[in-house]
């Protein structure tokens, strides 16, 4: 019998958090949006998803979430999720805090204030939903997310209503977020300098398929005029066919 060496270490196998095995899905008789996909993301990885309009970026989101079956393929994901979408969805006849505990009627006003601190709004907790901007509302639909501890956060285009400013205000937010919580996140997005700033990889889908994926490897906080991010977004807009 073979003697394994006890000088040689298996190397350390970590279970990636999110698990996407041949995912398929139509609509009706139409085309497979997403195609035998194959997707990992590892616990505490920020992994950015770009694809042109129609790629399926929204279906595998909804399917991870749990919003659409799985037809076919197989999925594994922690329990613990939560999605912010590209409007915050809140509710207009409660205020900010109870939105944020929306579902968690045992969740005290004061875990709200906690998460509200965190994301910047705790002076808005008993605003109306109506009288906050669009990056308050996003900061509401953050802490939302937050107060769930979730292990998978998913944002699909959260920031794509929002002014220029305001958006770099909140990859920041974000960006920060992520570094303390440490949580899977699946970001959604056109932007690619947005991709290049938060996540650690970027996805390309095309017709439901990954088409490429682009370690980032650079230190945070990032900065536009490094020449690896110089270099990084034009290699990914080849990738999404854009020619500058
Ligand atoms: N409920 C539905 N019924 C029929 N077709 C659908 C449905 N939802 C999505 N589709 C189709 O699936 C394809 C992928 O849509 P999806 O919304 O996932 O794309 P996307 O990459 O998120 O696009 P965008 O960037 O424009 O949001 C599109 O062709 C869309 O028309």
């Amino acid at each position: 019998m073979n003697q394994i060496s006890p000088l040689i270490a298996a190397p350390a196998v970590t279970q990636p958090a999110v698990s996407v095995r041949g995912l398929s899905r139509r609509f009706g008789n139409g085309p497979r949006v997403l195609n035998q996909l194959n997707l990992d993301i590892a616990q505490g990885e920020f992994v950015a998803l770009l694809g042109r309009s129609g790629s399926g970026k929204s279906t595998l989101l909804r399917t991870l979430s749990g919003l659409d079956p799985v037809t076919e393929g197989h999925i594994s994901c922690p329990q613990e999720i939560s999605v912010v979408f590209q409007e915050s969805r809140l509710l207009p006849w409660k205020k900010v805090w109870q939105n944020v505990t929306l579902g968690r009627n045992d969740t005290p006003r004061d875990q709200a204030r906690h998460v509200l601190e965190e994301v910047g709004l705790a002076h808005r907790i008993d605003a109306w939903p109506l009288t906050l901007s669009g990056g308050e509302a996003q900061r509401a639909a953050l802490a939302r997310a937050l107060i769930r501890e979730p292990k998978f956060l998913m944002l699909d285009e959260p920031f794509a209503a929002l002014d220029a400013l305001t958006r770099l205000r909140m990859q920041d937010l974000v960006s920060a977020l992520w570094q303390r919580h440490k949580s899977a996140v699946l970001l959604v997005t056109h932007d690619v300098d947005e991709a290049l700033l938060l996540a650690d990889r970027a996805v390309v889908l095309e017709a439901g398929r990954i088409r490429a994926e682009l370690p980032i490897p650079l230190p945070r906080p990032r900065r536009h005029a490094d020449p690896v991010f110089v270099r990084l977004r034009a290699t990914l807009l080849e990738h999404l066919g854009v020619h500058e």
